[in-house]
């Protein structure tokens, strides 16, 4: 049996910086990854797939999964028969802006890897993770990172390991593709210079508009976390709606879930750590 964990994603800065004719973005991004995500079991055995954990059921509801499709592409791209039953332990929000159907793609693809002996910076694997999605080369590495093109020109940099962070989504899933096209197509500059908090903190999230317009609740988890005491960071990450503070310590951060969670207990909350 093999068990690969899919890390929640955030972006800690994102910038859009222009609409591409075939339809994408070009953005810069900063990735980071947290502790805490999904959970991706494969065994041996004939192909199947299996969902289960809190948000399994939402999901089970779709005939298609980003695992079975990354799987039928490693098969593809690697020549070999489909195979291995995978259970997927759905514990992210879907749709939420965490990455977490990349995540997962990702894992399947690292699973796979694994279990046929191929290095995991294989060419091949890459172009697999590409044409999944704009964020799954980002899941791959799985390691902070400065995302350029569509977020799959990849480099690393020194992360923010072991600073506390909570995620809060307010229970709305919204469009990635809905987001961007609602994005006012005005350039706002590029990421700055400094180290990864610096970067972060000079830079923004320039899809929180466009979200926001859609989903207007965002603005109210944007404000709760900045209600909170002793944040390093406040944002949204990706195309919304989870939003996302950095804290000074664990208990400055236990004790912004405790607040939250009480003056809001509907609402998805996460308590992880940078990895
Ligand atoms: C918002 C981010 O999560 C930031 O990390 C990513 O840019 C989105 O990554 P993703 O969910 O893997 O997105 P994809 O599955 O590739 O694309 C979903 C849809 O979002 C839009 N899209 C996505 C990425 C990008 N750079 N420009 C876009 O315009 C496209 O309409 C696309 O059809
Ligand atoms: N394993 C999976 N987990 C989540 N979503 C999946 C999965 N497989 C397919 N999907 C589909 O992909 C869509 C996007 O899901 P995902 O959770 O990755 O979005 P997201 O969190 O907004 O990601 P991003 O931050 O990359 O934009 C979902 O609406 C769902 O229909």
């Amino acid at each position: 049996m093999i068990v690969e964990t899919a890390p929640a994603k955030i972006n800690l800065a994102l910038h859009v910086r222009a609409r591409r004719d075939d339809g994408y973005h070009e953005i810069e991004t900063l990735f980071a990854f947290l502790s805490d995500g999904d959970v991706l079991r494969l065994a041996p055995g004939p192909a199947s797939f299996a969902l289960e954990g809190p948000f399994g059921v939402i999901l089970s509801a779709e005939g298609d999964n980003l695992v079975t499709r990354a799987a039928a592409a490693f098969a593809r791209a690697f020549d070999l028969p489909s195979e291995g039953a995978f259970t997927l332990d759905k514990r992210l929000p879907v749709a939420s802006g965490i990455g977490g159907g990349s995540a997962d793609a990702a894992a399947a693809l690292r699973a796979l890897a694994r279990r046929n002996g191929i290095a995991i910076d294989d060419p091949r694997l890459f172009a697999c993770a590409d044409a999944l999605g704009s964020d799954v080369p980002a899941c791959l590495y799985g390691r902070s990172a400065l995302g350029r093109g569509r977020g799959e020109r990849l480099e690393p940099l020194d992360g923010l390991a072991g600073v506390p962070v909570l995620l809060v989504n307010p229970g709305v899933a919204v469009s990635t593709g809905a987001v961007f096209s609602a994005w006012d197509r005005v350039d706002r500059g590029p990421i700055g210079d400094g180290d990864l908090l610096e970067r972060a903190l000079l830079g923004r999230n320039d899809l929180e508009a466009p979200a926001r317009s859609i989903a207007p609740v965002i603005g109210e988890a944007l404000a709760m976390l900045e209600g909170t005491a002793n944040t390093r960071l406040v944002r949204m990450s990706g195309s919304g709606a989870t939003c996302f503070a950095l804290y000074e310590s664990e208990a400055d951060r236990a004790a912004a879930a405790a607040a939250i969670g009480a003056a809001r207990p509907e609402w998805w909350r996460l308590e992880s750590t940078l990895a």
